[in-house]
């Protein structure tokens, strides 16, 4: 049985695996510009964060309806239940459908779905097949696309409308795609915005940009949680500031390496941050491209740094207590207890 855990890093559309990918082009009568599946495959050697991202953007044409939107989180939900997710707070990228004429209702109403169904306890599919006897409890938060125009963002938050929480899925808002060159305080308006509508915040920042990205997410979006957060080793007083406030960086290892952020596994700071006392977490940001999902990524640390069961057990505690569920203590309490119960090597 795998550790229980929450993912809270996690870009749905970077769960769609070449598989899903080329079943949906054909359902979709789209051609992609690659043969098969292996030739997709090979293409994911990735330079840095933008190489990823003209492919991820350039695959994310095959999703076009309500039902591509529900196989891709179906998809996702059953492979992080299998991995022992229980809890999954989940991106996506509403400007990135829009601009090809899918609208964030398409979108929304299709997740949702997929949301809905593994919500519950799932007793007859664990009776049936063994997969996962557990259901997931999900939250979506939408992200905006840094490198393009703040009022493209906020026009996006106004179309969101109808979606967001109490009424709808959407919790929270965030900040993703090329780091470098849009600094956070670009989107000032529209995370007051947010704030106002009474939406969660976070950002990417720290990933490849500077530890000052970091800081001015902080200071000027207000954000509750960095999404990456690995550069602020290079600034102490920032990483005083951070342990101080406890705000939990969302930590992706596999996607460092496949990115280039770190050469190797093994050169992670991730135990260097922990012993320093920053509440991490470890997630998988884009398991379809990085080489594996939330269990994989713990998987991936424990044998290329050494941690010991006591710092992975650490990891999952911290990622049920930097999770939204104030609406839900409970549901958090129960979590942590499972975590807290957990025996490793049974
Ligand atoms: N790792 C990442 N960084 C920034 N934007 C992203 N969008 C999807 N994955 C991302
Ligand atoms: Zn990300």
């Amino acid at each position: 049985m795998p550790l229980p855990k929450a993912e809270l890093h996690l870009h749905i559309e970077g769960t769609l695996e070449p598989e899903l990918a080329f079943a949906l082009a054909a359902r979709n009568g789209i051609t992609l510009p690659y043969a098969d599946t292996d030739e997709l495959r090979k293409a994911y050697e990735f330079a840095d964060l933008q190489s990823f991202l003209n492919l991820y953007y350039g695959l994310m044409a095959v999703l076009r309806t309500e039902d591509d939107f529900a196989d891709l989180a179906d998809a996702y939900l059953a492979r992080a239940a299998a991995q022992g997710v229980r809890h999954a707070e989940i991106f996506f990228d509403p400007q990135a459908h829009l601009a090809r004429g899918v609208g964030i209702g398409t979108v929304v109403e299709g997740l949702g779905r997929a949301l809905d169904r593994w919500g519950s306890p799932r007793s007859s599919e664990a009776e049936s097949g063994g997969e996962a006897a557990h259901g997931i409890s999900t939250q979506l938060i939408m992200c905006f696309l840094r490198d393009e125009s703040a009022g493209s963002a906020l026009e996006t938050l106004e179309a969101a409308k109808p979606y967001l929480a109490p009424h709808g899925p959407i919790v929270g808002v965030g900040l993703d795609s090329a780091e470098v060159g849009h600094p956070p305080a670009k989107f000032r308006e529209v995370y007051e915005a947010a704030a106002a509508l009474g939406l969660r915040r976070v950002a990417h920042a720290g990933e490849e940009g500077p530890p000052a990205y970091i800081t001015e997410a902080l200071d000027v979006l207000g954000v509750e949680r960095i999404d990456h957060g690995l550069r602020c080793m290079e600034d102490p007083e920032l990483v005083a500031r951070l342990v101080r406030d406890q705000v939990p960086l969302t930590l992706c290892p596999l996607s460092n390496v496949r990115l280039r952020a770190v050469d190797v596994l093994a050169d992670h700071p991730l135990p260097a941050m922990l012993d320093a006392g920053l509440l991490c977490t470890v997630n998988s940001d884009d398991p379809a491209y990085f080489g594996g999902y939330a269990g994989d990524n713990f998987d991936a640390v424990r044998e290329a740094l050494g941690l010991a069961p006591e710092r992975l057990r650490e990891l999952a505690r911290n990622s049920f207590t930097a999770s939204f569920l104030e609406h839900d203590e409970e549901r958090r309490a129960r979590y942590l207890a499972e975590v807290e119960a957990y025996e490793f090597g049974a």
